[in-house]
């Protein structure tokens, strides 16, 4: 069928988490409203940017856009920008159920509240690998009190302001911040204020007995999260639209762009209520954000009531050990099992680091920091327009890879930034192995992780240190390997994915974190491009493409 969305996307006064501050909406909320649809629909979104001041675009994350690649809201990439006040209609199909994603893809705009659920069910008669009796979706975020424009301003300035750590995690949109925090007071009373109904805990209703299909997905702008819900154990059945062979977790990590499926059982002592909490994980931030808190409410206690206990506290949050453990126990559930090519036509290490150019502190993909032209890729590929972005393509693998020391603090003098693409053969069965470094920071690496638009990867192994060309590959797992569009790279570790460049389009493939993809940690992959039909004339308008512009 065909399902008709209309979005009125503008800027109001939220307190999410207490704190009153603008907040992107979606028809006057955020999240905004999920999109719910069944396997082979057509989903027709109808934007209009009343953000007054601001572009906008929005990307449909973990729908590949078989042959809509203009639609993948990517701006820069696939389509120029929705000016303020313009209407603008993405028209794609749910090719596969499960559980995606939708935010804004301009800037660094997503952290502002544009986001929201896609939930994907089977056709009507095909019966899923497992059973539960309610499904609910649950986003986590984390958020700011400073607005995109001075976060973006200070990433992109000498000296360097950067973003720091987040004031609040949310849970479903909410959150609650300590108001007495505050450096300064407000004669407004609602600038800060707990009691706010706005940000009342998110409260899940669950009867005993009772199975459910929680859909926990994250779109945080830095933190890696873990999640919990006290009391209860987590089966996870799904990992960004693939079953899973089921693993229990007590907590589950998640990455920003990632979404999972766990089913809860409902059997715990029915005359209280329990906590859900969600804590950043992989960044020190205990002194400066507290953990996300919602309430998991038995039926029939009331929503209100706090759980009598404590909420359990989270991981320790510099212990990589079980983070890579989860990430390597994910795997392909057994009958569902897509096998990856045997062998690849091309690898393609890619070497996060982060350098300063010109004085300014970038992050760079094998010394290279990304930039955009001013005239999306897709069109001037297909328009012949070849001048308007670099033509030298970056390196498969930097020359000194063998040698580069991934724990040192190393003085990159070479990084430069650039525009230029890698350019897949059509059809090719590509590697890619994300290789992970030292930052500029003595003893600090960091989680990245790294979102492909347009694909799902097979996840073909992780490792500690440097990736070994020769002996690694060996131990890829070639047998049962989970497919995905989002990946970790632990700290100073590597991740090696497999996909087949079968999509004709244009397609960025880039760190999920927001600070981390405008500070150039993001590369673009073309493949096919001479396939794609016609651009429809409403992505024109930019760069050189406003004389493609139909009025
Ligand atoms: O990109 C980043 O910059 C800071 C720090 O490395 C420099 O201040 C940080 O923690 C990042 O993730």
């Amino acid at each position: 069928g065909v399902r008709r969305y209309k979005w009125d996307v503008k800027y109001e006064f939220k307190s999410l988490d207490c704190y009153k501050k603008l907040a992107i909406t979606i028809n006057g909320k955020t999240p905004g409203p999920t999109i719910l649809a069944r396997q082979g629909d057509t989903i027709i979104v109808e934007v209009t940017n009343g953000l007054v001041t601001e572009n906008l675009a929005i990307h449909w994350h973990g729908i590949r856009q078989i042959g809509s690649p203009w639609s993948d809201g990517t701006e820069g990439v696939t389509q120029c920008p929705i000016l303020p006040g313009d209407n603008f209609t993405y028209r794609f199909i749910v090719d596969r159920p499960g559980t995606y994603l939708y935010h804004a893809h301009y800037g660094m705009q997503r952290e502002a509240g544009l986001y929201g659920s896609i939930r994907v069910l089977l056709p009507d008669g095909v019966a899923e690998p497992f059973t539960y009796d309610y499904d609910r979706s649950i986003i986590l975020n984390d958020w700011y009190h400073a607005s995109t424009y001075e976060q973006a301003a200070g990433l992109s300035s000498i000296p360097f302001v950067w973003v720091e750590e987040p004031q609040s995690l949310l849970i479903q949109g909410k959150g609650k911040f300590d108001c007495s925090k505050l450096v300064t007071a407000s004669s407004d009373p609602m600038a800060c204020n707990t009691t706010n109904p706005e940000c009342s805990p998110y409260m899940l209703t669950v009867v005993q007995g009772k199975t459910y299909r929680l859909r926990i997905s994250s779109v945080t702008a830095l933190s890696a999260l873990s999640f919990q819900i006290e009391g209860h154990n987590m089966t996870v059945v799904e990992a960004d639209g693939h079953y899973v062979e089921p693993i229990v977790v007590q907590n589950l990590f998640i990455y920003s762009g990632e979404t999972y499926s766990v089913l809860i059982k409902i059997d715990q002592e029915p005359s209280r209520n329990y906590w859900i909490t969600t804590n950043i994980v992989g960044r020190d931030a205990t002194a400066k954000t507290p953990p996300g808190l919602a309430i998991l409410n038995y039926y029939p206690n009331h929503p209100k009531r706090v759980p009598p206990t404590d909420p359990p506290a989270g991981p320790i949050w510099n212990d990589t050990a079980p983070r890579l453990a989860q990430s390597v126990a994910i795997k392909a559930r057994q009958g569902y099992v897509h096998t990856p090519p045997p062998k690849s036509d091309r690898v393609i290490v890619l070497l996060n680091t982060q350098n300063k150019i010109d004085g300014y502190i970038r992050w760079s993909v094998n010394n290279v920091s990304f930039t955009f032209p001013h005239t999306p890729y897709l069109i001037a590929l297909k328009e012949n327009l070849h001048h308007v972005f670099d033509q030298h393509p970056p390196p498969d693998r930097l020359h000194e890879f063998t040698t580069y020391d991934i724990y040192g603090v190393v003085n990159n003098t070479n990084a430069t930034s650039s525009n230029a693409i890698y350019r897949l053969k059509f059809n090719s069965t590509v590697d890619i192995i994300l290789q992970n470094a030292n930052t500029m920071t003595e003893n600090n690496s960091e989680t990245h992780p790294w979102h492909l638009h347009g694909h799902d990867f097979w996840v073909l192994g992780y490792g500690k240190g440097k990736f070994d060309a020769k002996n690694d590959p060996k131990k890829y797992n070639l047998a049962n390997p989970i497919m995905k569009n989002t990946v970790a790279v632990h700290p100073y570790g590597w991740t090696a994915l497999r996909f087949v460049a079968d999509n004709p389009g244009v397609w960025l493939f880039h760190c999920h974190i927001e600070s981390h993809f405008y500070m150039g940690m993001r590369v673009v992959f073309e493949e096919g491009v001479e396939k794609v039909s016609k651009l429809p004339s409403e992505i024109m308008g930019c760069g050189e493409t406003k004389a493609f512009k139909k009025p």
